[in-house]
């Protein structure tokens, strides 16, 4: 933990050239009631707040009058100035300017966001209590620099509406993720208020983080302003607050992830129409427009050809082979058979998606049957179908859709390795999170987690079919050699385009529609940008 120092005292209260830094992580709202231990101030808490590592300081007067009002401001603010800590007011744009705060914080009964940003300008910051996603996206549009939700617990301290039911963990973590869905809203920093202090926030911060969003920091006010050490809390609470954000997920820096920059350069080949891919498909009667419509979409060139007498000729001139096992049928699993061989004498890269393996013993004897006559590069599927494969107990399989794997992260990669030691094949398993696994020549094992992707790529069908077309496509350009880089390249370009296709659906079919057009337009540039590729996944899992 560390504790700021006073940067200068000289000038102490002077206009900063920059001003100081948005930062969440510890927010001290005051309160000059009774709640203050006797013999100190207001000024007295702050200020032993600042030296205990406060981030922030919001202060509340809610009955003072308005010439007290600004002089304690004038006396937060020399304090907040030795500290490089900012200095917002709660709801009164009057005080803020005539003290030149760093910024103000508005509840939803206060001045309209907009009108405030209008009258405080684009140097100040702005800070907007949110009920729902309308606040936020008001408040987004007016430009504020961050968002608190409204109470997350029941509290003393502040006297809420009649019939006001505070958010409790999960309405603060359903804030959030939706809060991540949206393009408006989703970079804004957030934090959450209302009985917390050091021994609940841990949990907090925990409880209510989501695959792409998190809180940045928790606002209290008793936790600091009432107690007798008022130091020592903050310190204390610091110390939480930074153990629990450092505990977010580390990804790999585009830079060093070398899986990342193959994706992004495979991906500027096939936008150049340097490669184009002749992607040979077997697959089901639900995704096979689809899936040919997404291989045009980012350069390939598919083909669907399921009648056997052509499979040496169709197969002989593919770049890349893809059978899908979703609608099957006898004659479709003897041209299977047929390609996969074709493929293999030719060393073409074979992709398979054992599409709902464990649903019926049909499927999954079907899917045995292909492991032991056709060598897969890349076996792309579902944690069900992944788990039917490699023999693996307790993952639920409903129909084509899987359920979750018991025991987290490490039993995801322990199934995803299992299924790739058993047929040597690159393993890609989807879900929240997409897990690629591999045995290398030297028989070590590397696994990387792609944490991207939207909750929206579940609401439509055949997204895990189109994911194996994109593969197969990458596969194409980048050759059986380069299995490994081929399925997360076609993973990312899946979750990436379905992100940015996000901010434009109403349902599942405008976003079917944007995510096709995504496919078509995403750019190296974006897979680089957005990638959130964790490459040290198995030292984590272990
Ligand atoms: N909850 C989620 N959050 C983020 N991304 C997700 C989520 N669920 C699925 N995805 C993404 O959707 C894509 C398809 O994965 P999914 O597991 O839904 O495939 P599937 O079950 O084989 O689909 P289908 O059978 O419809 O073809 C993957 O790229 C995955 O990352
Ligand atoms: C819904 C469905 N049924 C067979 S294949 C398929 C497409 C998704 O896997």
């Amino acid at each position: 933990m560390t504790v700021t120092s006073p940067a200068s005292t000289a000038a102490a209260s002077a206009t900063p050239a920059t001003r100081p830094p948005l930062n969440l992580a510890v927010y001290l709202v005051t309160d000059s009631g009774s709640m203050l231990p006797e013999g100190k101030s207001v000024e007295d808490q702050v200020k032993a707040a600042l030296e205990g590592g406060a981030t922030l300081i919001q202060l509340r007067e809610k009955s003072l009058d308005t010439g007290a009002f600004i002089t304690r401001a004038r006396a937060l603010l020399t304090l907040c100035r030795a500290y490089n800590v900012p200095l917002l007011i709660n709801d009164r744009i009057d005080v803020a300017l005539a003290v030149d705060a760093d910024g103000v914080h508005l509840g939803q009964d206060d001045m309209d966001p907009k009108l405030a940003r209008a009258i405080l300008g684009p140097n100040k910051y702005l800070g907007v209590t949110v009920h729902n996603m309308h606040d936020a996206e008001r408040a987004a549009d007016a430009g504020a620099d961050y968002l608190g939700t409204c109470a997350i617990f029941d509290t003393q301290t502040k006297k809420h509406k009649p019939g006001f039911e505070p958010l409790g963990v999960e309405g603060v973590k359903a804030m959030l993720t939706k809060l991540a869905e949206h393009h408006k809203t989703r970079a804004l920093p957030v934090c959450t208020i209302g009985g917390l202090h050091a021994s609940n926030v841990g949990a907090v911060l925990k409880d209510t983080a989501t695959k792409t969003k998190k809180l940045d920091g928790v606002a209290v006010v008793s936790a600091i302003m009432a107690q007798k050490d008022a130091r020592a809390a903050t310190a204390q609470l610091k110390d939480v607050v930074e153990r629990e954000l450092a505990l977010a997920p580390v990804y790999a820096t585009r830079e060093a992830c070398q899986v990342v920059s193959v994706a992004a350069e495979t991906l500027r080949k096939l936008r150049e129409g340097k490669a184009s891919p002749l992607v040979h498909h077997i697959t089901n009667f639900v995704v096979m427009n689809d899936n040919a419509n997404a291989a045009l979409a980012v350069g390939g060139s598919p083909v669907m050809a399921h009648a056997e007498n052509e499979m040496e000729a169709m197969t002989g001139i593919a770049s890349s082979l893809v059978l899908n096992v979703g609608t099957l049928s006898d004659t479709w699993i003897s041209a299977m058979l047929t390609a996969g061989r074709v493929a293999n004498a030719r060393g073409i890269p074979v992709v398979l998606d054992p599409v709902g393996a464990g649903a019926t013993p049909y499927r999954l004897a079907t899917c045995r049957t292909l492991l032991s006559e056709i060598k897969f590069d890349i076996i792309k599927g579902n944690a069900g179908e992944i788990a039917a494969l490699a023999n693996v107990q307790g993952v639920e399989q409903r129909g084509v859709d899987s359920g979750e794997v018991a025991g987290g992260e490490k039993a995801s990669v322990a199934l995803a390795v299992a299924l790739a030691k058993a047929t040597g094949a690159v393993v890609a398993m989807s879900g929240a999170t997409d897990y690629v696994a591999r045995v290398t020549a030297e028989g070590k094992t590397q696994v990387v987690a792609v944490d991207n992707g939207t909750q929206w790529l579940g609401k439509i069908t055949g997204t895990g079919c189109t994911t194996a077309t994109l593969v197969g496509c990458f596969a194409g350009v980048l050759g059986k050699a380069n299995a490994f880089e081929a399925a997360v390249a076609g993973i990312l370009t899946m979750c990436v385009a379905g992100e940015k296709a996000v901010a434009l659906a109403k349902g599942p079919m405008s976003f079917k529609v944007a995510l096709f057009d995504e496919f078509f337009n995403v750019m190296p540039a974006d897979l680089v940008q957005a990638a959130k590729v964790r490459d040290r996944i198995q030292a984590n899992a272990d």
